[in-house]
């Protein structure tokens, strides 16, 4: 690590090596708007030496059993474990979420990617079939795609990196990872770990940057045969464009707006905490963040007033503050942009119940140039509101009543986006049946985020294309092939 004048210096890591860069990006502490970090700001050259160091890499990496792989998986969460602390640490000043989050989600998740990946590694079946009237055995195998470029959101920095890099290496590939600019210490800092825990060099190669540089030169790179991409719907389109001419396999895990269904005979004292959770958590910055509450009218009124007085409950504070329930928001431009939807939907007549506008945030002075908001919840808001329509992607949540079963899934269905959605009502035969007709790949039912790494996960329609998990995972970082033996 360098660090000139107190700022913390990142490097590129390719070929198992932190090398500098001619130029760098200007990173930001979101709790106080403060520069403390300086990022590569990588291009072409960049990549091209990535892609050589991955491509030395990948026959010894590739050849090694999946036995052997995965107990390098393992010693790299065993590691990632024991620097939990200063991890969550690094990601709570770099996102500018709470240090509470971060120690009990985003680093312990990361360390189970790789734990989850390094057993599932070991447990995947091929199919065989039989054609005996022609003497034929028909099987197939799996190997390993090449050099796999991933991209990855500021959002859930290492949690997010990590569900990429794990399943990408444990099949065999080699990678090379670009972390949104705008957090990549703990991607970094991961680095630092990756040869004591038996990486060989060039396996992961880490390049930081911009997109519109690093991240084109890398998804436009023609010996990049694969690229997983967690991000924006326009970002998932640029990369889809520049991708095409060399008929990439492509992962795009994008945006959603997600809706909370509540019945009239679901358990408040459950759904009230638990939404406003799925409403808040991490600043509203979770894809499968609840954003939309459609609340069934003979219990709106008390529903809207319990859900304000818990969402004024919602504790804003500095991200170090173990008690704060959120922190800063990511940038001053995307709290802007939060604050802008705010504003239209006033604009279009809608009420704000509280946070921002309403309420009053209190914060110490070295925090005052923070990107801080107050949760808001709208409400007497228009479906075709673009605070009903459109992601938001910070703490904003708005609710709205509804009458029947049937109006409601069409209302909810009535977004470009499918990604995730709760369900709450006391009633098994109704949460199972508004489940399979919501357009969503993941419904929650009486409950939210609680995560199967081993079923599929992503969303359709404009949230994404392919699904990330266990059995999926391994299929898009690997090429099958179908072998036929006739005896
Ligand atoms: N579905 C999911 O699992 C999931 C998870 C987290 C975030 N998201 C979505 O991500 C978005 C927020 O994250 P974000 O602002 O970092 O998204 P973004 O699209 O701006 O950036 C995502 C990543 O792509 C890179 N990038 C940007 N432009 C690029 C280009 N032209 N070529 C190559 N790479 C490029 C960025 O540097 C970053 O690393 C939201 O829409 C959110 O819903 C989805
Ligand atoms: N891929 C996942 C994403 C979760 C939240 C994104 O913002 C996951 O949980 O596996």
């Amino acid at each position: 690590m360098a660090a000139r004048g107190g700022l913390l210096m990142l490097e590129n890591f390719i070929g198992g090596t932190f090398l500098p860069c001619s130029s760098y990006l200007d990173s930001y502490d979101p709790s106080t708007g403060e520069v403390y970090c300086h990022v590569p700001n990588s291009g072409e050259e960049e990549v091209e030496a990535a892609v050589e160091a991955a491509r030395a890499a990948f026959p010894g990496w590739s050849s090694r059993s999946p036995q052997e792989r995965s107990q390098v998986l393992q010693r790299l969460a065993d590691l990632l474990e024991q620097s939990l602390e200063e991890l969550a640490q690094a990601e709570c000043k770099d996102q500018g979420k709470t240090i509470t989050l971060a120690r009990t989600m985003d680093i312990p998740r990361a360390v189970h990617n790789f734990r989850f990946f390094a057993s599932s590694i070991l447990h995947h079946t091929s199919e065989c079939t039989q054609m005996d009237h022609l003497g034929c055995l028909h099987y197939t195998v799996r190997a390993p795609v090449g050099i796999a470029a991933l991209i990855s959101p500021w959002n859930l920095p290492l949690y997010l990196l990590t569900w990429k890099i794990a399943p990408a290496i444990a099949a065999g590939n080699t990678v090379i990872a670009k972390p949104s600019e705008l957090t990549s210490v703990t991607a970094w800092m991961m680095c630092r770990l990756l040869e004591k825990a038996g990486v060989p060099p060039g396996v992961v190669n880490v390049v930081f940057g911009t997109g519109p540089r690093v991240g084109e030169a890398l998804v436009s790179h023609p010996d990049v045969p694969l690229i997983s991409f967690t991000g924006s719907q326009p970002t998932a389109e640029r990369i889809t464009q520049l991708s095409a001419p060399h008929c990439k396999k492509l992962s795009l895990e994008l945006g959603g707006k997600n809706p909370a269904i509540i019945f009239e005979d679901a358990n408040l004292d459950e759904c009230i905490p638990t939404t406003v959770r799925s409403s808040f958590a991490n600043q509203g910055e979770i894809c499968l963040c609840t954003s939309r509450i459609f609340v069934q009218r003979s219990i709106y009124n008390e529903f809207l007033k319990r859900f304000v007085e818990a969402t004024r409950m919602w504790k804003v504070g500095v991200p170090s503050d173990p008690s704060a329930d959120m922190g800063a928001l990511i940038s001053q431009a995307h709290l802007e942009k939060v604050r802008s939807y705010i504003k239209k939907a006033r604009l279009e007549g809608a009420r704000i119940l509280c946070g921002e506008g309403v309420d009053t945030l209190n914060l110490p002075p070295r925090n005052q140039a923070g990107y801080f908001m107050l949760p808001t919840v709208i409400t007497d808001v228009k479906d075709e509101s673009c605070c009903m329509k459109e992601e938001i992607f910070g703490p904003v949540t708005c609710v709205v009543p509804f009458d029947s079963e049937e109006e409601v899934i069409q209302r909810a269905n009535s977004v470009k986006y499918g990604l995730a959605a709760t369900v709450w009502s006391g009633s098994v035969g109704r949460v199972h049946r508004v489940a399979k007709k919501l357009q969503s790949g993941l419904v929650w039912t009486n409950c939210w985020l609680i995560r199967e790494l081993n079923l599929p996960f992503g969303g359709m329609k404009s949230s994404g294309v392919g699904r990330e998990g266990a059995r999926d995972s391994y299929e898009f970082f690997t090429e099958v092939k179908t072998i036929t033996v006739k005896h």
